[in-house]
C-alpha cells in the first residue's frame, strides 16, 4: 500500500479565525500545496439540543459565543450592527432606524417643498449612497441577487416594489426600472471619474461645475446642508481627511470601520478637507475602489484555489467537471441559484473558472457553509478503495485531532486511512448520514469564522445554530426558508438535478445587516452525470450502486429547521412584545 503524506495538517487550525479576504490586485498568490486543508476544530461541539415543545427556551451554548459578545451583536434591544450603532450614535432614534432599514430620509420629504437645487441634491446623495453600499434586484422568479457588478440574464416581468422597512423582505428593484438607467449614467460616471481620468483632469486643471459642492456635501462639510445637521462622513472618507497629506490611500476593509468621532466639529472636518491637496483624486479613488470592494471570504474547501478577478468575479482552479456543471446549470432552471459562470481563464500557469462573486454587494457578511447529502463520497472512492487503496496519513492526523479512538488498530498500526474510510467517518460523526447535510463552517459578521459546527448531529442543534446566525431575525429566517423553498421548486423542474449525483456540494447561506440574505449552490467539482438514461430520486437512502445522494433528504431538514426556528424567534419576539406592554 502507498503512503501518502500531503502535508495537509498546515493549515489553519484556530477555532477562530480572522477571514481570509483576498486583494484585489492578484497579491494573493496560489499556494503549490495546492490541496492544503483546513485543520478541523479540536473543540467540542458543546452544542445543546434544543427541546422544541409547546414554548421553547434556547440555552446558550459554549460553542456559540453569547450574544453579547458577538461583534454586532443584536442586544436587548435587537439593534444588529456595531458600525450601524456607531456612525449613527449622534443620530436621533428616527435618523439610525433609517441607516439600518436603508429607508429613504426623513428629509428628503422635506426637500420636496424645496427648490430644485436642493432637490437635485437629495438626488445625488441618494445615487452616491446607493452606489457606495450596492443595492440589488429581484429576478423574475422572484430571488434577489445583488447587482454589483453584474448583469443577469433574465426574462420575463421584472417588478420594482419597495417594501416597508419591517416587512420581511427588502427593495426589491427590476433591471429595467430607473436605477438600471441610473446604474448606466453611474457606469458613464464612474469611467470618466477613474483615477487615471480624474488625474489627466487634473493636470489641465479642469474643476468640473458643481463638483466641488457635491464633495463637501458628500463628506458632510456643507454647512447649507438640507438635512441642517452634520452628517458623518463615510469612514473610509473621514480617513483620508486624516491621511490627506499622505501619497497613497489604503482602502482595506479594516479602515473601513472608523467612524468620525463625536468630539470632531465641522470646522476642523472644513480645515482638514482644505488642506487635502488632490482631495478628488483622493474621492473618486475611493469611488472606484468601493465599487470594486467585495467582502469576500473563502469559508470551506482547499486553500489555495481561489482568486479574486480584476472584475470582482471569484476564480476557482479549474476542474473539467465542475466547469461542465456550471456551464450546463446556466441553461438550467438552477439557474437562479448557482453563480454566473464566466467561462475560464487562464492566469499564469493555471485555469479558472470565473463565476459570479456571491458575497458582491454584502457588507459585513454573515455566511454559511453547508454541505448536502448523506454522503460526501463517490461511488468510485469506494471502489477505489477496495481496490486500490492508498493511506492517507494528513488524515489518519485529521481523524487523531478529532478523535484518537476513530481509528482502528490497523490504521494506528498503518498511521493511516484511506480517503474513503476518512471521509465516511466525517459523514457518520456529523449531521450528514442522519440529516443529509452537515454545517461546514460559519463566518459572522466580525469575521470570525467557527468550525465546530460540523460536529452538529441534530436538527435541534442546526435550528440553535441557524437562531445564531441570524441573530434571530425573523425577516432572514423567513427570506432564507422561502429561498429554500424556491430552491426545492427548482431541483424539482431541474433536469440537471435529476441527471446528476451531487456529492460535496454546499449551499451557501449569505445575509447582512440589511437584511439582504440569499442561499446559492455551489461547488460542482464532485457532480456528474449518470449513467445512460437514469435519472436520481435523491430524495432516498443510498444503497451502493444507486448512486443516489440524499440531497433532498438534506434540503428538507434545514426547510424543517428553518420552520423551528422562525417560530421560536418568532415566540420570543412576540414574549418580547408582551413584556414591554406590562412595563408600560
Ligand atoms: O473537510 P475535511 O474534513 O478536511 O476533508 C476534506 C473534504 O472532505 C474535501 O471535500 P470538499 O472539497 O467537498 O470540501 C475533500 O476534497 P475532495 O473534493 O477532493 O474530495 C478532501 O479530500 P482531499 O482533497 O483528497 O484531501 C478532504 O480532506
Ligand atoms: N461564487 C462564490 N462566491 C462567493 N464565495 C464563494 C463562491 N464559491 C465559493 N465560495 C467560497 O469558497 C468556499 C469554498 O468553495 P468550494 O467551491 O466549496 O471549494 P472546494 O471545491 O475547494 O471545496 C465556500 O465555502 C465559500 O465561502
Amino acid at each position: 500500500m502507498d503512503m501518502t503524506d500531503d502535508n495537509h495538517m498546515e493549515g489553519m487550525e484556530t477555532e477562530t479565525e480572522s477571514k481570509q479576504t483576498m486583494d484585489n490586485d492578484f497579491s494573493a498568490i496560489l499556494s503549490d500545496e495546492m490541496h492544503q486543508h483546513m485543520a478541523i476544530s479540536e473543540k467540542p461541539s458543546g452544542c445543546r439540543e434544543v427541546r422544541v415543545r409547546s414554548r421553547p427556551r434556547l440555552k446558550s451554548t459554549k460553542s456559540f459565543p453569547p450574544y453579547s459578545q458577538c461583534i454586532g451583536g443584536l442586544g436587548e434591544d435587537g439593534e444588529g450592527n456595531n458600525e450601524l450603532n456607531s456612525e449613527s450614535s449622534n443620530m436621533p432614534r428616527e435618523n439610525r432606524n433609517e441607516v439600518a432599514h436603508g429607508t429613504e430620509r426623513k428629509e428628503d420629504f422635506e426637500l420636496k417643498a424645496r427648490c430644485a437645487r436642493d432637490e437635485v441634491k437629495a438626488k445625488w446623495r441618494l445615487r452616491r449612497k446607493d452606489r457606495l453600499w450596492g443595492s440589488h434586484e429581484v429576478d423574475t422568479d422572484g430571488w434577489e441577487r445583488w447587482s454589483g457588478k453584474r448583469r443577469v440574464e433574465e426574462s420575463g416581468r421584472e417588478r420594482e416594489c419597495v417594501l416597508p422597512p419591517n416587512s420581511e423582505w427588502k427593495h426589491w428593484r427590476g433591471r429595467n426600472s430607473s436605477s438600471e438607467i441610473d446604474g448606466k449614467e453611474e457606469e458613464d460616471e464612474e469611467r470618466k471619474r477613474s483615477p487615471v481620468a480624474e488625474v489627466e483632469k487634473e493636470g489641465r486643471g479642469e474643476t468640473p461645475e458643481g463638483e466641488d459642492e457635491e464633495a463637501e456635501e458628500l463628506l458632510g462639510l456643507r454647512e447649507d446642508s438640507t438635512t441642517h445637521e452634520w452628517v458623518s462622513p463615510h469612514p473610509i472618507l473621514s480617513k483620508l481627511l486624516q491621511s490627506s497629506s499622505s501619497s497613497s490611500v489604503n482602502f482595506s476593509s479594516a479602515e473601513s470601520d472608523e467612524v468620525v468621532s463625536e468630539g470632531e466639529d465641522v470646522g476642523s472636518k472644513r480645515m482638514a478637507f482644505r488642506k487635502c491637496r488632490s482631495w478628488k483624486t483622493y474621492l473618486t479613488m475611493m469611488h472606484w475602489s468601493l465599487r470594486r470592494q467585495s467582502s469576500w471570504v473563502q469559508l470551506a474547501g482547499h486553500q489555495g484555489t481561489f482568486q479574486l478577478s480584476e472584475g470582482g468575479e471569484v476564480l476557482k482552479l479549474y476542474s473539467e467537471v465542475e466547469a461542465k456543471c456550471l456551464d450546463c446549470l446556466m441553461r438550467d432552471s438552477l439557474r437562479h441559484f448557482v453563480p454566473q459562470y464566466h467561462g475560464l481563464v487562464t492566469k499564469g500557469e493555471h485555469c479558472y473558472i470565473r463565476m459570479e462573486d456571491l458575497l458582491s454587494g454584502l457588507r459585513k457578511p454573515v455566511i454559511m457553509d453547508c454541505k448536502m447529502g448523506v454522503r460526501t463520497y463517490q461511488e468510485e472512492e469506494l471502489i477505489k478503495a477496495r481496490t486500490n487503496a492508498t493511506l492517507r496519513s494528513d488524515m489518519y492526523q485529521k481523524m487523531m485531532k478529532i478523535d484518537p479512538s476513530a481509528p482502528s488498530e490497523e490504521e494506528h498500526e498503518q498511521g493511516g486511512v484511506t480517503k474513503c474510510r476518512y471521509l465516511q467517518w466525517r459523514d457518520t460523526t456529523s449531521s450528514t448520514s442522519t440529516l443529509g447535510f452537515r454545517i461546514e463552517g460559519i463566518m459572522m459578521e466580525d469575521g470570525s469564522v467557527h468550525r465546530d459546527f460540523r460536529k452538529i448531529q441534530t436538527l435541534a442543534e442546526v435550528t440553535e445554530a441557524l437562531l445564531f446566525i441570524t441573530r434571530r431575525q425573523l425577516e432572514i429566517l423567513k427570506a432564507y426558508h422561502s429561498r429554500l423553498l424556491a430552491l426545492s421548486d427548482a431541483l424539482k423542474n431541474s433536469l440537471f438535478f435529476r441527471t446528476h449525483e451531487v456529492i460535496g456540494s454546499s449551499l451557501l447561506f449569505v445575509h447582512d445587516h440589511s437584511s439582504k440574505a440569499s442561499v446559492w449552490m455551489i461547488d460542482f467539482a464532485k457532480t456528474t452525470p449518470v449513467p445512460d438514461a437514469s435519472q436520481l430520486r435523491h430524495n432516498v437512502p443510498w444503497a451502493e450502486g444507486s448512486r443516489e445522494d440524499g440531497y433532498l433528504i438534506g434540503l428538507t431538514s434545514l426547510i424543517t429547521s428553518l420552520s423551528q426556528a422562525i417560530s421560536v424567534a418568532s415566540w420570543q419576539q412576540e414574549d418580547s412584545c408582551g413584556e414591554e406592554k406590562s412595563v408600560a
